[in-house]
């Protein structure tokens, strides 16, 4: 088996432009992306490059123009099954309870209904919210909503999970909790761990804030401004775990770390802005 749990890999992704449908638009060009067994990933780049677009490819949800996409050493076609996504936007069903939200997928899957709502009970209260399973998402906070889908996400016990800016809607402070919560998550042993990865899962795990990044990861990839975006540069974060995100921050060396790859994104941030400000105008 690969010690790999995800490769993207030479991925190529080509759309009809959306403000000129005649125009192609390259958004990803010939990027290469590996995430190992139990390795925590993050993608930074400035707004529009591309992170979700590959993220969208590692789930099997996009077909990319070109390239290969290998899951744990098969490669991929159709739905990522081993994989968990947690969106930026809301993703919980309004019409159904909490615990039905957590349950939902199981109940997908053919597990028996007591059984699923056990094991979403069990979610339920291992992401601090027991006691909240008969709430509708509109009588929870946007931090307890995260909460749930989090629970959502991770009852199916993914082997990889694929993050997209899950946080960026919450203050700050509930954000920093939610991000130690993933961690504390991550950092626990799941049942039946691959080989090589200390029991933990892979995540990839989108983001535009260099801190948030640099604060979970194992290692950062930067991203090109678009078109035609790919990695322009790789980082390992060093900084032992386990980790607070709040406190991590204060170390010399994270902003050592910080201070690296912020030179090398910096150019694109400002590539990518002055694209935005052209779309707009
Ligand atoms: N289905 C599509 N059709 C046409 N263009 C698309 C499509 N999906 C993405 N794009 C374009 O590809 C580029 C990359 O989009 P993507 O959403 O992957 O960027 P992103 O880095 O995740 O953005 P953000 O940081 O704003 O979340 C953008 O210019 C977007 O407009």
């Amino acid at each position: 088996m690969s010690d790999y749990a995800l490769e993207l890999l030479s991925i190529s992704c080509t759309f009809h432009s959306k403000d000129d449908p005649g125009q192609r638009y390259t958004a990803v060009a010939d990027t290469t992306l590996r995430v190992r067994a139990g390795e925590f990933v993050s993608v930074v780049g400035p707004t529009g490059c591309g992170k979700s677009t590959l993220l969208n490819v590692g789930a099997g949800l996009l077909e990319p123009s070109s390239g290969t996409i290998k899951v744990f050493g098969q490669t991929l076609a159709g739905v990522n099954a081993r994989a968990g996504y947690m969106f930026q936007t809301e993703a919980l069903m309004p019409w159904r309870s909490a615990i039905d939200n957590v349950m939902v997928g199981l109940q997908y899957r053919g597990v028996p209904d007591a059984d699923a709502r056990g094991q979403a009970e069990a979610w339920l209260s291992r992401v601090g919210l027991s006691g909240f399973g008969d709430r509708y998402p509109h009588q929870l906070s946007g931090g307890m909503r995260k909460r749930v889908a989090l629970a959502q996400t991770l009852v199916l016990d993914p082997d990889i999970i694929l993050m997209d800016e899950p946080f960026s809607a919450l203050d700050i402070q509930t954000r920093q909790l939610m991000e130690n919560e993933v961690l504390d998550i991550w950092s626990a042993p799941s049942r039946a761990a691959p080989r090589g990865s200390q029991g933990r899962k892979a995540v990839l795990f989108i983001t535009h804030d260099l801190d948030e990044a640099i604060a979970m990861s194992d290692r950062v990839v930067v991203l090109s401004a678009g078109p035609a975006t790919h990695p322009i540069g790789e980082f390992a974060i060093d900084l032992a775990r386990p980790r607070d995100v709040a406190e991590v921050r204060t170390q010399p060396r994270f902003v050592e770390l910080h201070t690296q790859i912020w030179e090398v994104l910096r150019d694109e941030v400002l590539k990518g802005y002055a694209q935005q400000l052209r779309k707009a105008a």
